[in-house]
């Protein structure tokens, strides 16, 4: 890896509280819900606030004893965490991206405690690992559960494996119980091989393809060494075509629902004190490529009036970007398409960032011919998104003519809002409730609902079935950095939940 690790500064993700039903089935201009007012009552009502609900919870439960299945929903789950975590393309930090050689090596061991969990594993040809077991019931839809394998770079070690890691474990505890052949459909886990988009800018590959919304298209979809999906995957042995990425698909007919892990991201779980939460819905996405382009020239020489500096212009381009999404309501007008419920939603979820930034030729004696840089951008409404989109854009074109450089944007990846299914996810508020249960011996309040700021495979899975997820706390609410930490007893929780969630389908 070329890149130098800077020093680290911590910065806590968001996500939104949501309120304690699901209910809203419509993510459009008429999504407004005070969310922060379910975080304030949850704060009110839960008696564990900022509390560890696991302090001295060795002595409560006994730590690894059997009936709650320490060793392997705790003990081995922590340990396979940290191995995967050591799974890496760089040097002294985690970066794993789609089809790298640590990708590789990661999917193969995956695979491998599939195989351990007494599962029926293959990988595909978007290198998604699948693990199955059958059920008794012959011909029964299939329960998919899932998270990724792949990691943004300098990566925290329980994004996308803590789903998958609690997936496997509890399936072992039902092989190792003997009761695995006890459940009535059969479960498939899928360890997706790309939802971070860090390589291809374009996320969710791997679960698109299966969920079938993944377009032809995407396979010529250059990386920065200029190399073609449909190469990477090559160079891997996997032998894509159109055709074969169209059998990729699942029938959506056989499939009962998905479900999926994943820590939080965000701090409300830490703030309520629980350790699981139940995901209502994901906000919208859309990732830009901008380019702006001036003229190259030398640094000492041309006067600053005569300037036409890509550089300058982006700094400009950034801070208006911020602006807007700092207060959308003085950007937008009002007409049937966004009312005060568009405005009020964008105000509680709208989010951009600029996170990656590139000049051409980048020497200091330069004034640049070019710059690109990235906008991502989310909120949970997706009509608001769209009209924050288009004054994003016309601010963009005002700026570029006024500075006399040209301004392209490319869109590269949108993903609508996503609503979680309502009685999936009353299910995994069951399992979720029971595991703490078991855990510390104590009745708590119902585990909160919360909204998703970040994105989740669970997105392109809604395109095949219905969707439900399961949050766990993070320290912080850090992640997308090293800093990312999940506590044991946490992880835990999680194996617990998703036995008990299994335990439903016996
Ligand atoms: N869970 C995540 O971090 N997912 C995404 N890749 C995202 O939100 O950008």
């Amino acid at each position: 890896m070329s890149a130098r690790k800077p020093a680290h500064r911590q910065l806590a993700a968001v996500n939104f509280p949501g309120p304690s039903s699901a209910r809203n089935t419509e993510m459009g201009c008429s999504s407004s819900i005070p969310r922060l007012l379910f975080l304030l009552l949850s704060l009110t009502l839960s008696p564990a606030y900022l509390v560890d609900v696991y302090a001295g919870s060795e002595d409560i439960v006994g730590g690894g004893s059997t009936h709650l299945y320490g060793e392997i929903l705790k003990d081995e789950a922590v340990a396979r965490l940290r191995e995967l975590g050591e799974v890496s393309d760089a040097n002294g930090y985690l970066e794993r991206t789609f089809m790298s050689p640590a990708s590789v090596r990661a999917a193969n061991l995956i695979r491998q405690w599939m195989e351990d969990a007494g599962l029926t594993t293959w990988i595909d040809a978007m290198g998604n690992v699948h693990g199955r077991v059958d059920g008794s019931i012959r011909g029964a839809e299939a329960l998919l559960i899932g998270s990724h394998l792949d990691t943004v770079i300098d990566a925290g070690i329980f994004d996308g494996s803590l789903g998958i890691i609690s997936a496997i474990s509890a399936l072992k505890v039902l092989k190792e119980t003997a009761r695995l052949e006890k459940l009535k459909r059969p479960v498939e886990i899928i360890a997706f091989s790309d939802e971070e988009g860090v390589r291809f800018q374009s996320t969710f590959l791997g679960s698109a393809a299966l969920a079938g919304v993944l377009p032809a298209s995407a396979l010529n979809t250059t990386d920065k060494s200029g190399a073609t999906l449909q190469d990477a995957l090559k160079k891997n042995r996997f032998a894509i075509t159109e055709e074969s990425l169209r059998q990729l698909k699942y029938d959506p007919q056989s499939v009962w629902g998905y479900v999926e892990v994943h820590i939080e991201q965000g701090p409300v779980l830490e703030w309520v004190g629980f350790p699981l939460g139940v995901v209502e819905g994901i906000a919208g996405q859309t990732r830009l490529k901008i380019t702006v382009s001036g003229s190259q020239g030398h640094a000492g020489t041309v006067p600053m009036s005569m300037r036409q500096d890509p550089m300058a212009a982006a700094a400009e381009l950034i801070l208006r970007m911020e602006t807007i999404c700092k207060n959308p309501k003085q950007f937008l007008s009002y007409d049937s398409q966004c009312n005060d419920a568009t405005v009020e939603s964008l105000s509680n979820s709208l989010v951009c960032t600029v996170g990656e930034i590139s000049t051409w030729p980048s020497a200091s004696n330069v004034i640049p011919g070019q710059v690109t840089f990235t906008v991502d951008l989310r909120a949970m409404d997706d009509m608001g998104r769209e009209a924050i989109l288009y004054e994003l854009s016309n601010q963009i074109y005002q700026i570029c003519d006024t500075r006399s450089v040209s301004c392209n944007i490319d869109r590269k990846h949108d993903a609508n809002a996503v609503l979680c299914d309502s009685e999936l996810s009353s299910q995994l508020k069951i399992a979720a409730n029971a595991a703490i249960q078991r855990l510390t011996g104590e009745i708590q309040d119902e585990v909160p609902v919360l909204m998703s700021g970040a994105g989740h495979d669970a997105m392109a899975m809604a395109h095949l079935t219905k969707v439900g997820m399961l949050f766990v706390r993070c320290r912080g609410g850090v992640s997308h950095s090293p800093a990312e930490h999940v506590l044991d007893d946490d992880v835990w929780a999680a194996g617990l939940a998703m036995l008990a969630f299994l335990e439903t389908h016996m």
